[in-house]
């Protein structure tokens, strides 16, 4: 278990002793105390965190298990055959290199649109060209019950942020034109040559470095191999921790992009991540990020918009963002390059035209 140097002493002592994961908000999604409640709880765990993790959740176990067996499969076949799927053009397949401005990990990955017509054509032209039909197949189904899962969280949060229409947040990932994504990661075991190399951190290499997810919301599953760790804020070190999340084949991680800090105007925070590599055993996730048409114009929704606040970012569509973060490195704090610096628009000058 990583222990960050810049922990308290109480929370060092107390995440040694294995007592305590500070930080990490479990959410039960079956609402045991009630919608109200489990929707303020939600607000709370991505204003204070950024991240929760969801248990008693209705995703049905086959969906996650039938894509596991698909991609693991995919990933267990010979480079020159994965190949076929890449280079990444971002979508396809990938290996080491992440983006195109000279990130790299310890990683190899799929990313696919999530419209069931880019699955269909991947699936047709270079994943599974025996039985493309059962690989579309599981995709869709998989990517179903994220969407279905990604709305219950969006409609929660827009109840508890007391937004005047609480589904516009869902609305803006469920349009047919959606430009949402899956990603599948598989890291090896660290090599022979790595794996004692104290250069690589005595057996412990960036499996995927640090950032923030671009998009609205991001669900994570993996299997039981850790390696996930978020930055979390250290009021004593005035610095981030970075935490170590356990791994829980069942439960679904969740995390806060940066279109919805920005939706949010900063209320709820887009969580910088990474993956440390070093188990023994390769690490298998899938992510799904749901995100909204190109066309989308974000902008921070009025009722987020503290009386007389300002606007902290300044009105962009989706496809602005994108272009701008595929020329940005990896760990680049991107949403910066949006703040509004101009005329002083304040809370109550409402243009109101969300999309
Ligand atoms: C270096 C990059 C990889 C990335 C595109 C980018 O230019 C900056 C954001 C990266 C990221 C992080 C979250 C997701 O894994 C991802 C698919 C995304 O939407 O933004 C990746 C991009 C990628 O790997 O193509
Ligand atoms: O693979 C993981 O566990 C996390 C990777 C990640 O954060 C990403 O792909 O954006
Ligand atoms: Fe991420």
């Amino acid at each position: 278990m990583v222990v960050p140097s810049s922990m308290t002493p109480e929370w060092r002592e107390a995440v040694a002793a294995g007592v305590l994961f500070p930080g990490i908000p479990t959410v039960d999604m079956s609402a045991p105390a009630g919608r109200g409640e489990l929707s303020r709880e939600i607000v709370r765990a991505c204003a204070e965190r950024g991240f929760f993790k969801a248990v008693n959740h209705d995703v049905p176990p086959r969906a996650a298990a039938r894509l596991d067996a698909a991609t693991a499969a995919f990933f267990a076949r010979a480079a020159p055959e994965k190949q076929l799927a890449g280079p990444p053009d971002p979508l396809g397949y990938g290996s080491r290199s992440i983006g195109t401005n000279g990130d790299v990990g310890e990683l190899e990955y799929l990313i696919l649109h999530t419209s069931p017509d880019a699955v269909a054509h991947k699936a047709m032209a270079i994943v599974d060209r025996k039985d493309p039909a059962r690989f579309r197949e599981v995709v869709n189904e998989y990517v179903e019950a994220m969407r279905q899962l990604a709305c219950q969280v969006l409609g929660l949060l827009g109840e508890g942020l007391g937004l005047r229409d609480p589904a516009s947040l869902s609305k803006l990932i469920t349009a047919t034109d959606s430009d949402s994504l899956i990603r599948i990661n598989h890291y090896p075991t660290p090599s022979r040559c790595t794996a004692g190399d104290p250069k690589s951190g005595g057996g412990a290499g960036i499996g995927f470095g640090e950032h923030t997810d671009p998009q609205i919301l991001s669900i994570l599953r993996a299997n039981d191999v850790d390696g996930l760790q978020v930055l979390l804020p250290d009021a004593s070190a005035g610095e981030g921790v970075w935490v170590q999340v356990p791994p829980d084949p069942s439960a679904f991680f969740i995390n806060v992009g940066d279109l919805l800090q920005a939706l949010t105007n900063g209320r709820l925070v887009s969580i910088r991540h990474r993956v440390v590599v070093g188990a023994s055993k390769p690490r298998l996730s899938t992510i799904y990020f749901a995100a909204p048409p190109l066309h989308a114009r974000i902008t921070p929704l009025p009722e987020t918009v503290a009386a007389g606040a300002p606007r902290r970012y300044r009105p962009f569509t989706w496809a602005e963002y994108k272009k701008t973060m595929y020329t940005l490195r990896l760990s680049h704090s991107r949403l910066d390059l949006f703040h509004d610096v101009g005329d002083g628009d304040v809370a109550g000058e409402d243009d109101g035209d969300q999309e």
